[in-house]
């Protein structure tokens, strides 16, 4: 049992602190089930798939989205060690959580398919980790697979991260070959923590969740001395006190010990009820023993944002508090109160991309039962404005739009700008005629182009990053068929020639849909977006028109026909059991519905419409 655990025999020197960090599917899930059955603490059981993954987003998305914590018990060479491992997300979106991550470890495994070799998130990631002086273990995973080839990938592995072949570890995280070499590899090559437990007791809280009973649930990397159940610890950034009800190990469950010790990782319920007390970065230390606060983390730069309103305005205490509540759990999210005409008092959140948004959205609704009106994402424009008064309203010269509601009329601004990324793509070089075509379209400038092996090109290139959110990967999978990876970094900012587009449904105008474009793409983005419009509004009982518009100027127009439905007429007979059953069904998919001016629209049609297909 693990109430028997004493801490104390885990002394700085017996403890490793590791992330795993991949491309998406490279295999981190499941080669975290292995080390976690290996090391006994879950059972080897086929239910016990991708434990890490809690959430219901991720079961069904079959992605990480959190990174989760988990404390192994290794024997090595008569020896108890201590191995807390830190399950990463890969996509680009969740990168921060996987700087977080990294913040609380001395090293990484770096996971990467042998069939598929170095893609484009296993160089973001690698260069998080070495940046951050990370041991790197490399690890060659699915080598069991028929078309593996790990002498190729560890020639890539040589050639782009400088890494000798001899430190990969090839594995089979699925059938658990050689998995043993890499627990052996985390207790030899990974540094212990520097943290003295003679020193006074001090903890960086790495994150944190929501729970309803006990309130706040940090996740805490102990840095010096120890902590106790009954001791009274205070938040730095409030200097706000809290007694520790309950603390231990993420096995990954949660199993209570007596205290936390120097170098280990854990985590600690104390009575913190109010979201906004644990933030994540704080530092944590006893009561009377004040310590110099930890760097924490720099915050998350949001680069998409949308507008979230409850569907009805009744439902905006309940809203709130999902959000809030969510965001507690991820810290990446930035929040300002916004409204509208249309949409009443809602929220404008900040997200790190698109599929970011999706995630958040899904789990408003699915673990909190919030039914939200999103609008189309924007990215943060910025405008130089030429206008006195509105410098002076404005207090500066230079204002960033996060709602293009709000973009300014070129009659008051002397220049627009928009933010840039650096985009790098590994793909076949069969596709790479197709790739630079591609990437033309969305305004993309070539940086540079290696082969990363006798097949495998690497390309950098810089696009506006309003080019890319929403549709790119998706583009850019299906013309490769799945083959190209892409990943990217925020660049500066640059001149555009931007216009905000409005969109109409039967004369009135859409809020959520209103759209920022450059002036060259402004005629064919209107036109494709009505006919994406038409084809995501379903037909009503009278004609409906669909247009859109630059200032007054209608440039583009598409019309829904007219169509009767009737939904009982299935039910011959008189059967009012199932005339009601319909009815009601009927009612939910209204719930769904969004109503303009007479027209009801789909929620997820304003989302929809923005999606190109090149
Ligand atoms: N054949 C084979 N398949 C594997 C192996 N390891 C993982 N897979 C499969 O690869 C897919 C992705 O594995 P995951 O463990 O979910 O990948 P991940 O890197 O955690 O994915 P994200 O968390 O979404 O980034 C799953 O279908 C696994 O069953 C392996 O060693 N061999």
């Amino acid at each position: 049992m693990l109430d028997t655990i004493d801490m104390s025999k885990f002394p700085v020197d017996r403890i490793r602190n590791f992330c795993i960090i991949a491309h998406i599917d490279h295999g981190k899930s499941t080669l975290a089930d292995r080390l976690l059955e290996m090391t006994g603490a879950i059972a080897k059981t086929v239910k016990n798939k991708q434990v890490l993954d809690k959430l219901q987003v991720e079961r069904e998305r079959g992605i990480t989205v959190k990174a989760q914590t988990a404390s192994l018990i290794y024997s090595h060479q008569g020896q108890q060690y201590l191995l807390n491992l830190i399950d990463t997300p890969g996509h680009v979106d969740f990168s921060y959580e996987v700087s977080r991550s990294i913040s609380a470890c001395q090293g990484v495994l770096l996971i990467v398919d042998a069939n598929q070799g170095i893609q484009a998130q296993t160089v973001a990631n690698f260069y998080l980790a070495f940046e951050a002086q990370m041991a790197i273990i490399p690890v060659i995973n699915k080598i069991d697979l028929k078309n593996a080839d790990p002498e190729r990938v560890e020639k890539q592995i040589e050639k782009v991260f400088d890494l000798s072949c001899e430190e990969c570890i090839r594995v089979s995280a699925k059938l658990g070959t050689n998995v043993e070499m890499v627990l052996q590899a985390i207790v030899d090559r990974i540094p212990p923590p520097v943290a003295s437990i003679d020193d006074p007791f001090k903890a960086l809280v790495f994150d944190s969740n929501f729970d309803h009973y006990r309130g706040v649930v940090a996740n805490i990397a102990v840095f010096g001395g120890q902590v106790k159940k009954g001791n009274k610890i205070v938040l730095a950034h409030l200097g706000k006190t809290f007694e520790v009800n309950e603390l231990g190990l993420l096995r990954p469950h949660e199993h209570p010990t007596q205290k936390l010790c120097a170098g280990q990782v854990g985590y600690i319920v104390a009575g913190m009820k109010d979201v906004k007390e644990a933030q994540i970065g704080d530092t944590l230390y006893l009561q009377d023993q004040p310590v110099e606060t930890l760097p924490g983390f720099k915050p998350a730069k949001a680069m998409v944002f949308a507008g979230m309103y409850p569907m009805d305005q009744t439902e905006y205490p309940a809203l709130r508090n999902a959000i809030e509540r969510l965001t507690l759990n991820d810290s990446s999210v930035t929040v300002q109160r916004d409204s509208s005409v249309a949409l009443g008092a809602g929220w404008r959140l900040g997200f790190l991309g698109l599929l970011h948004m999706e995630v958040f959205n899904q789990r408003l609704e699915q673990e909190h039962n919030a039914s939200v009106i999103v609008t189309a994402p924007t990215v943060p424009y910025k405008a130089v404005l030429s206008s006195p008064k509105l410098i002076k309203e404005h207090g500066s010269e230079v204002i960033t739009i996060v709602n293009p509601a709000q973009f300014p009329e070129k009659s008051v601004v002397s220049e627009y700008l928009e933010p840039m990324v650096l985009g790098t793509i590994i793909t076949p070089d069969t596709y790479t005629g197709k790739i630079m075509t591609l990437s033309l379209k969305r305004r993309g400038i070539q940086k540079n182009m290696v082969y990363i092996d006798e097949q495998r090109v690497m390309m950098k290139y810089l696009f506006p990053l309003n080019e890319i959110v929403v549709d790119f990967y998706d583009n850019l999978k299906s013309l490769s068929s799945g083959y190209a990876s892409f990943d990217y970094e925020n660049a500066d900012y640059q001149a555009a020639d931007l216009i905000k587009m409005n969109f109409l449904i039967n004369g009135e105008p859409v809020e959520e849909l209103i759209t920022i474009v450059h002036r060259d793409h402004a005629y064919n983005t209107g036109k494709a977006m009505c006919e994406r419009l038409k084809e995501s509004i379903p037909r009503q009982m009278f004609e409906v028109a669909v247009q859109a518009a630059i200032g007054s100027k209608i440039i583009a127009r598409e019309t829904i026909k007219a169509y009767k439905k009737n939904v009982l007429a299935k039910c011959y007979g008189g059967d009012i059991t199932r005339k009601m059953k319909l009815l009601r069904r009927q009612a939910e998919g209204k719930k769904k519905l969004r109503r303009i001016g007479c027209v009801e629209v789909p929620k997820d049609a304003f989302i929809n419409v923005l999606k190109r297909k090149d």
